[in-house]
């Protein structure tokens, strides 16, 4: 997979040379590539933004630069991600979806943001574009949330992580429910001991316990997630004891 992030601060995704992302780069896994947008400006003062038409405050990012960003960059076939407070909230369904796709361009927008036409452009050229939010709070700019996204997306690229089993059993993973409560060493900590039920070797009783406590952390936790929880799916997290 071949992903590409264009921002007028690159060093800010150095951080993608680190950890999981970076080894799967030096093994041939990802193909990652940062570009400073300021690269495909013309003038000394290599503009990237200008007033909004309409007025208010701030300034929005111009169409003609990240065009011709864009245009250089994306390969056929490859899709636009636009981070923005404005966009679908992220899901772990739109990393599994994302993490199909031959190329991903993430689109660090700045300021108040970048000129509405771009994403409209690339729409009606037959791009997939998707205006993506990691969430209900405003950061100063894309770059976070593309190392959010870029991090969810890659673990899934077949050969990146070394338990493909470990991705299943996993929060927003098992049948959309949250993870249960894990232990390890010491067994009794600050006067804390660990569920008798880990220690009895019983692995249906044990299955049964874990799934008993996702069920009752997702219902406390995230109630949204127990209404989509599909019925028929209900008896996957059953367990014969
Ligand atoms: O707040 C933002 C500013 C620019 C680009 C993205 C965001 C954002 C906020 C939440 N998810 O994305």
């Amino acid at each position: 997979m071949r992903v590409d992030v264009v921002s007028i601060f690159p060093d800010y995704l150095s951080v993608l040379d680190l950890s999981l992302v970076g080894k799967a780069r030096q093994r041939g896994l990802l193909d990652l590539r940062v570009h400073d947008l300021r690269d495909w400006t013309a003038d000394r003062h290599r503009t990237v933004d200008d007033t909004p038409f309409g007025g208010g405050a701030g300034m929005v990012m111009r169409p003609d630069v990240w065009g011709l960003a864009i245009d250089e960059v994306l390969e056929p076939g490859g899709q636009l991600v636009v981070p923005t407070p404005s966009g679908e909230v992220f899901t772990q369904r739109h990393a599994e979806e994302l993490a199909s796709a031959g190329q991903l361009v993430f689109a660090c927008g700045r300021y108040e943001g970048i000129d509405a036409r771009v994403a409209e452009h690339y729409r009606a050229a037959g791009v997939t574009v998707r205006e993506l939010s990691i969430g209900d709070y405003v950061l100063n700019g894309g770059e976070v949330a593309s190392l959010v996204m870029i991090e969810a997306v890659a673990r899934l690229v077949p050969g990146m992580v070394g338990n493909p089993e470990s991705l299943v059993e996993e929060s927003h993973g098992a049948a959309g429910l949250l993870e249960y409560p894990v232990y390890t060493k010491p067994p009794s900590w600050a006067g804390l001991d660990i569920p008798d039920v880990l220690l009895s070797g019983h692995h249906a009783r044990i299955a049964r316990w874990r799934r008993d406590r996702a069920l009752e952390r997702t219902a406390r936790r995230r109630p949204d997630m127990i209404a989509a929880l599909d019925p028929a799916d209900l008896d996957k997290h059953d367990v014969a004891l």
